[in-house]
């Protein structure tokens, strides 16, 4: 399953970036957040920012996708040290699987303890509305069923165990926080909780695979994310998910529905502002 694009990276590869960053930023976060599609303004609520282009960063990949910006920004949020990735990236991109998860042991090596990320993801539950943010309960790692793993290859014990638990992926704790905490925001009645499955992207899904999704008992299809979770969870990083369904799945061949990445944005657009209340609001409170 290895790709041309493949590569590996040594311990000393992720610790000389994140030397390179702690010199550079002269923060030591101990939270990241990785922003998706659109979701970027999370990082405008930093206090005291310090951006860093993905360009000058050594190691880094780039950003290719419209709605990521390309740079890292560390500050406070509610007082904590935050790291925020403004632009992610996918295994679409061409990347290779080490490559798309390359911040977040750069993000462990950096002292961060708590990894919050979030998505652009079509709803195949169809009590799901546009606009709904789903708090991530599990997901389904359909790459990984033929073997496109991000901890495939070498295990660095220095990271984690060779057979790292995937049934406590989600914290839930944090999951429990951000339940009280959207009723105190007043967006209870537009959060969710389910299950999210990647796909590689970058074709929106057929009917045929969202029809399957849905009898597989996922709420929620996207393009990201879990291998992110995957290797956060390997270096014991507690994980918090977010998916913002920013269009319906289309599940019938009767519709007249057709997915595209500027209904996802215009839907990013139009809920920034409840998601960022959300995170910074649960964040004063970990
Ligand atoms: O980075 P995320 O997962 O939020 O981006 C989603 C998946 C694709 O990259 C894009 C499709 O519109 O949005
Ligand atoms: O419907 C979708 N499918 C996959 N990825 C997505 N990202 C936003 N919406 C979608």
């Amino acid at each position: 399953m290895s790709s041309a694009n493949e590569r590996s990276y040594t311990y000393e590869d992720y610790k000389e970036t994140a030397d390179w960053l702690l010199n550079r930023s002269g923060q030591k976060p101990k939270v990241a957040i990785i922003c998706g599609s659109g979701l970027g303004g999370l990082a405008d609520l930093l206090e005291n920012k310090t951006v860093i282009p993905y360009k000058d960063i050594p190691r880094f990949p780039q950003s290719t996708v419209h709605g990521h910006a390309g740079q890292l920004v560390f500050g406070q949020l509610k007082g904590k040290p935050c790291v925020c990735m403004q632009g992610r990236f996918h295994y679409y991109e061409g990347y290779g699987i080490a490559t798309v998860t390359y911040p977040v042991r750069v993000f462990h090596l950096l002292g961060v303890e708590t990894l919050i990320v979030t998505n652009a993801a079509g709803g195949l539950n169809p009590d799901f509305n546009v606009g709904d943010i789903m708090l991530i309960k599990d997901h389904v790692n359909m790459p990984g069923f033929s073997g496109v793993n991000p901890l495939r290859g070498h295990n660095e014990e220095r990271f984690g165990t060779r057979f790292p638990c995937m049934s406590d992926a989600y914290d839930r704790e944090m999951i429990r926080l951000a339940t009280e905490t959207a009723v105190e925001q007043g967006c209870s009645s537009f959060l969710q909780q389910g299950v999210y499955c990647n796909l590689g992207g970058p074709c929106f899904e057929t009917i045929a695979e969202c029809k399957m999704l849905q009898s597989l008992g996922v709420d929620a299809v996207g393009m990201s994310t879990v291998p992110e979770v995957i290797v956060a969870r390997h270096c014991g990083l507690r994980v918090f998910g977010l998916s913002l369904i920013t269009n319906k799945a289309v599940v019938d061949y009767s519709s007249e529905q057709r997915a595209n990445h500027e209904e996802v944005l215009e839907t990013t657009r139009k809920r920034a502002l409840a998601l960022q209340g959300l995170v910074s609001s649960l964040l004063a409170k970990i």
